[in-house]
């Protein structure tokens, strides 16, 4: 009996990866943030951990290079083996070889001067020879498509630029196991796909195992082989990314977590399926187009959809005078370079503006300039008629929020309802009326829970609502996101994009800055396209997503609603180019019989 269980033994191959009984609390917490992991993982295997922001994602992530609880302290128990080895007695600095990780702020990992050099630190690390160095350096540059801004200071790159500094150091590193903490984040989509067809490569050629943390579902959940559901410390679901998000759509909505459209798509169309096949864009493309054939356009002769026209600029009319107005804008840093070239825009009161581009292409730069974080250096903003600079530091902050693409980047009290009471403080409101606007923007924002926490003992997530209730509770006229949604999950993006909605439809004026175009589908009114320090295009949401000729000069890929519904009427069917999956139910349930919800 002995020996046949050691053959068994001798059978089974070691696991890459073992997690077993891992159970972790932060130091002075009650709260488990792990309870009880068991998880084991393949030489090679591409997995995807979804789950809540708060839920423990990246504080299981850091016991695999003992960052936990090496560095972070606190109570920890169960074990961690690699090529089953416990790990307990490992040296931090050694695992970093083998455990490369791109966490979710790249700033956190950046600390050179140049792009070059921090992607050579880790090779340079390794002791490898200087011509493999400099070779790794090269590869991991073109795979990042930074090769422009080899000699670029880091402190002057965008936010998508850092990103791409920091996986650029982690692909130079060649690491036996890859975990990337929500890599893709702040990258636009053509950046996206890249990157991930970057690590299918990896994975596929050099059996690199790969655990990638994601919020965004639409472009991963093809490529992984697995897909780890985690809720509260532990996991719920375990199995084929696609299997899941149809299997479990409901407890995953709940959750917060959004299944892709594709998938959405996939549902409503009732469409059958097997577990292990993700339905191809075509076979959706077909199943629509078998629905809408017939009966669909003869219905709709009398009202054909008309190409839409996207000017360059959406002009006031005098009555109507903008809120704020962009005139002949430039902008030149120190360098020479020309980062904005020629900028005229007009925003009125009360719209929903989403503004897109490439990295690098000059939005943060743009809207930097409505608080004044730069300044023209040719051209003028005018905010309600009034020159810009002719608003004190403290005026303008009073009439614009602005939400920086990182949280940390304005975070600066020791505790959660300090921050947030601190720009109040500064505006001479009554003491009772600012503790009600405290509580009420963290009611909003779903952190009356976190009051007394200091901000950096919260999740990434966390931060970022903790960024925007700071913003709220200060009421301004314009709201400026840039990148909001970076670390929280679809449930919270919901809650917390309602929110700003709720607030434009009384008047408030907002501008979203975002490389997640679902988002923009849903929510923005008006979509003005960057490219090279230049607006592109500018026109309604559904116009601007139909001109896939000219988004995809700026990088940018429409929804894949979007995508089939010009598709479609490629092949003559009278569909309008609708955006979201509710738009898709509507307009079947109108003009196709044969669909019944
Ligand atoms: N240093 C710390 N001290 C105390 N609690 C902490 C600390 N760091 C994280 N936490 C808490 O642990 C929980 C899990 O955090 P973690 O960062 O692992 O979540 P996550 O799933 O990665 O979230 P997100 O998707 O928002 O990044 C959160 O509730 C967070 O507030
Ligand atoms: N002070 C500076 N000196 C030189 N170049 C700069 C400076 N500030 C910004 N840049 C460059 O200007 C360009 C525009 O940066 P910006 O942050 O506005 O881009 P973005 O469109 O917001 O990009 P992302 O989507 O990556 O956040 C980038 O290529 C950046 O490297």
């Amino acid at each position: 009996m002995d020996s046949m269980l050691e053959k068994v033994a001798v059978a089974r191959p070691i696991a890459h990866i073992k997690l077993e009984n891992l159970t972790y609390s932060y130091p002075h917490s009650d709260s488990q943030i792990l309870s009880d992991i068991n998880l084991e993982l393949k030489k090679g295997e591409f997995v995807l951990l979804v789950g809540p922001s708060g839920c423990g994602k990246s504080t299981l992530v850091r016991c695999l290079n003992r960052l936990i609880p090496e560095i972070s302290g606190g109570s920890f128990s169960g074990r961690v083996l690699l090529h089953g080895q416990d790990l307990k007695n490992e040296k931090i600095n050694k695992l970093a070889l083998e455990v490369g990780m791109v966490f979710q702020n790249p700033e956190t990992q950046l600390f050179r001067m140049t792009v070059a050099e921090d992607i050579s630190f880790g090779p340079e690390n390794l002791g490898l020879p200087i011509i493999e160095v400099l070779s790794r350096v090269e590869k991991a540059l073109k795979a990042v498509r930074l090769e422009k801004l080899r000699d670029h200071f880091i402190f002057t790159l965008s936010g998508g630029e850092k990103q791409r500094t920091a996986i650029g150091g982690n692909l130079a590193m060649e690491p036996e196991i890859l975990v990337l903490d929500e890599p893709t984040s702040d990258l636009d989509p053509a950046g996206t796909q890249k990157v991930l067809e970057l690590l299918r490569k990896l994975n596929e050629e050099k059996q690199t195992t790969l655990i990638l943390i994601e919020h965004k579902l639409d472009s991963v959940f093809e490529i992984a082989d697995r897909m780890l559901v985690m809720d509260k410390g532990r996991f719920i679901f375990d199995g084929k990314p696609f299997e899941i998000l149809c299997r479990e759509e409901v407890t995953l909505k709940k959750l917060g977590i959004h299944p892709p459209q594709l998938t959405e798509i996939f549902h409503l169309l009732e469409m059958d399926y097997e577990a292990s096949i993700v339905p191809s864009y075509e076979n959706v493309l077909k199943r629509l187009a078998e629905l809408l054939q017939v009966p669909a356009t003869r219905q709709l002769e009398n009202h054909r959809w008309q190409k839409p026209e996207t000017s360059g600029s959406i002009l006031p009319s005098e009555e109507n005078l903008p809120f704020v107005r962009i005139e002949n804008l430039y902008y030149r840093p120190e360098d020479g370079s020309e980062i904005l070239k020629n900028i005229n825009l007009n925003i009125k009161s009360g719209e929903f503006l989403a503004l897109l581009g490439h990295n690098g292409a000059g939005k943060t730069t743009l809207a930097g300039h409505l608080i004044g974080f730069y300044r023209p250096s040719f051209g003028r903003i005018l905010l309600n008629g009034k020159d810009i600079e002719r608003y004190s530091t403290a005026q303008l902050s009073k009439k614009v929020g602005y939400l920086f693409q990182n949280p940390d980047s304005q975070i600066f009290m020791d505790s959660v309802t300090k921050e947030v009471r601190f720009g109040l403080e500064n505006m001479d409101i009554p003491k009772d009326k600012i503790e009600k606007l405290v509580d009420e923007s963290l009611e909003t924002m779903e952190l009356s829970a976190y009051k007394d926490r200091h901000p950096h003992s919260l999740s990434r997530g966390q931060r970022q609502r903790l960024a925007v209730a700071s913003i709220l509770a200060l009421e301004p006229d314009l709201l400026v996101l840039d990148e909001p949604t970076t670390g929280q999950d679809r449930g919270h993006i919901a809650k917390f994009l309602d929110k700003i909605k709720e607030l434009n439809k009384l008047g408030k004026t907002v501008i979203l800055i975002t490389h997640d175009m679902e988002l923009v589908a849903e929510y923005a009114e008006r979509v003005v396209v960057m490219k090279q320090g230049r607006i592109l295009l500018d026109g309604p949401t559904a116009n601007v997503f139909s001109n896939t000729e000219k988004l995809n000069e700026a990088g940018i890929i429409p929804p894949l609603l979007s995508r089939l519904c010009l598709d479609l009427r490629k092949q003559g069917i009278n569909i309008p180019p609708l955006l979201t999956v509710s738009e898709l139910k509507c307009f079947l349930q109108e003009h196709c019989p044969e669909f019944k919800d």
